[in-house]
């Protein structure tokens, strides 16, 4: 077969888009993947503040008319970027392996979170990186910054900024690993959800293909994806508010660490919650029953908290 792989046109959404097509050429070798850049929304408004373009899934809209049209066969994109709804007759396929799902620190000099002066500039257009540094140190003084990956590295010197933050997954795509000043550890900054992990979007009916992506997956980290957007689903987390997810699996079970808050990060709730133990046999939805129900006590107990600070 000769499949057509679309994706977003920037250096980030190449890259991934390259070394999914090797993983695949190496396990399918008699079949061929042409890249086909997509031009969407997001790409084309570069000024706007994100949320304030508003409308979710801007970057996946017209990439997603085109699997529906059968003009392309396979999208990527990164998990993290997508609403938490799928598209009608559209499917993801089970996730492949996570990459590094920190986020990261690039300063300009200093060389920790402890060793920023007082009232240093960070940039990150996130809630979410913004209200969790902040946690650490009240201080410093978050600004909004927009663009790749590689835009944002330049705007940090030319602005002036002391540093900004990053997920890592992105920087070690782009081969920029040797940037990376200091990693947050997820007990100390909360991963979006899914983060370090691809989207692998297919036509719910092609069948052949899915399989062959499925072959490929990781059963850990389809898991621990699931539980974390199950988090995000019910708990209505959208790009406008502060969402974080990880979750890991330990002894056998899960372990999931999630955070909440208000758009203006006055409230902001964390928790830690972990499953029963898995049973080896398990099948595909039991998964999900699990996910869903170490999603919904995550949810419930992040609104306890937050309503008791009313
Ligand atoms: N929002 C942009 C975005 N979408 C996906 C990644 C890379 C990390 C990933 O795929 O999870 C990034 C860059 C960043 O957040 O630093």
């Amino acid at each position: 077969m000769r499949y057509r792989v679309g994706t977003r046109g920037s250096k980030l959404a190449l890259a991934q888009t390259k070394r999914v097509i090797e993983k695949l050429k190496s396990a399918f070798p008699e079949d061929e993947f042409d890249v086909v850049i997509i031009k969407t929304t997001g790409d084309m408004d570069q000024k706007s503040r994100l949320d304030q373009i508003g409308s979710k899934g801007i970057f996946v809209k017209e990439i997603e008319e085109e699997l529906l049209e059968e003009k392309i066969h396979l999208a990527v994109h990164s998990m993290k970027d997508m609403p938490d709804t799928t598209a009608d007759g559209l499917i993801f396929a089970k996730a492949w392996k996570r990459e590094d799902p920190r986020d990261v620190l690039i300063l300009r000099e200093a060389v920790s979170v402890d060793d920023l002066p007082k009232g240093a500039v960070i940039g990150t257009g996130s809630k979410r990186r913004k209200y969790q540094l902040l946690k650490i140190r009240p201080d410093l003084n978050i600004v909004g910054i927009r663009g790749n990956v590689d835009t944002r590295i330049r705007k940090m010197q030319e602005e002036e900024m002391d540093g900004i933050v990053l997920a890592a997954a992105g920087i070690n795509r782009l081969g920029r690993e040797q940037e990376i000043t200091c990693y947050l550890e997820p007990d100390q900054m909360i991963p979006a959800p899914a983060q370090g992990t691809l989207a692998l979007e297919v036509k719910a009916d092609n069948i052949q293909l899915i399989r062959k992506l499925n072959r490929l997956s990781d059963q850990e980290t389809d898991i621990c994806v699931k539980a974390e957007r199950q988090f995000l689903k019910q708990i209505g987390g959208s790009c406008h508010l502060p969402v974080g997810a990880y979750c890991k699996i330990q002894d056998e079970k899960l372990i999931l660490r999630a955070m909440f808050g208000t758009e203006d990060g006055k409230k902001l709730a964390y928790t830690k919650v972990e499953s029963t133990v898995l049973n080896k046999i398990e099948d595909s939805s039991q998964i999900d029953e699990i996910c869903r129900q170490i999603a919904r006590e995550a949810v419930e107990k992040i609104q306890i908290q937050l309503s008791h600070e009313e």
